[in-house]
């Protein structure tokens, strides 16, 4: 199985020189095409920290996040852009999808911007948004989208390019339970048909059921991880008794 993300010694230090806080010590994790890993802790641990750095948005203070063997420590922005364009996907908590743009303009962005056909683009589009349920909104605007409706919106425009990872920051954080359950569905659904390799920060076990493998983020490091033997109810049993034996905050 190919490796798409490796991560060597990874320290991130938040502070002066003279007073930093270590918030995460010494990070050392393989993930490889298709995985689907949920990250876990409780408030504090270093989750998001973790994630923007390896989704390129923040820089480690020590350590090495090889993307397809290229550590992206080291590349300058103009290198840094051409790789968030070509090899990842975002998907955050609250959208972020564009006010003046209709569902069909904000999913294919990602493919405007990289100055593709027309056509193709609309045919990939549509091809994408049936995957989240999505094309009888293709013409509404997002404030004429239910929250479920726009976070799979954003998770379609994630993934329009075919990116290698994905990067979800607590993506159902915003939804109701059965909004959650559909996006979580469509992730789950493009993990096991296509190639997508999914990194999710969550602080909800339910959520982190749907992963393969969920790791536990405590005082900085990974202390546990735990895989899904392939029944989801049994997963999530598993995952919530780690937690109140890890004594997490979490439900
Ligand atoms: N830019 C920053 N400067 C200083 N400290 C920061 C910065 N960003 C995060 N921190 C600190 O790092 C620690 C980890 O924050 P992070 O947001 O990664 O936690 P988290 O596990 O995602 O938490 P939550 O579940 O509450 O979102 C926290 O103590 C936070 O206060």
């Amino acid at each position: 199985m190919k490796k798409v993300l490796e991560i060597k010694n990874l320290v991130k230090s938040y502070g002066r020189k003279d007073y930093q806080t270590k918030v995460l010590k010494n990070i050392n994790l393989d993930i490889y095409e298709n995985d689907f890993i949920a990250i876990m802790g409780s408030s504090g641990a270093g989750k998001s920290t973790l994630l923007n750095m390896l989704s390129t948005l923040d820089k480690p203070t020590y350590g090495q996040i090889m993307i397809d063997g290229e550590d992206i420590t080291k590349v300058n922005n103009k290198r840094l852009s051409k790789i968030r364009q070509e090899k990842i996907g975002f998907i955050f908590q609250d959208y972020n999808l564009l006010d003046n743009m209709t569902l069909q303009d904000n999913i294919a962005l990602p493919l405007s911007l990289n100055g593709k056909k027309s056509s193709k683009i609309i045919e990939r589009t549509k091809q994408i948004a049936s995957l989240f349920g999505l094309n009888e909104h293709l013409n509404k605007y997002p404030y004429q989208l239910s929250g479920g409706q726009k976070q799979r919106g954003a998770s379609a425009r994630a993934l329009i390019t075919n990116p290698q990872i994905i990067f979800a920051d607590e993506p159902t954080g915003a939804l109701d339970s059965k909004s959650s359950k559909d996006l979580l569905e469509s992730l789950k659904y493009a993990n096991e048909h296509g190639k997508a390799t999914i990194l999710m920060v969550t602080h909800d076990a339910y959520s982190a059921s749907y992963a393969k493998q969920v790791y536990m983020l405590s005082d900085g490091e990974i202390k546990c991880r735990l895989n899904h033997s392939g029944n989801r109810q049994k997963f999530y049993d598993e995952i919530l008794s780690l937690l109140s034996s890890m004594g997490s905050d979490q439900e």
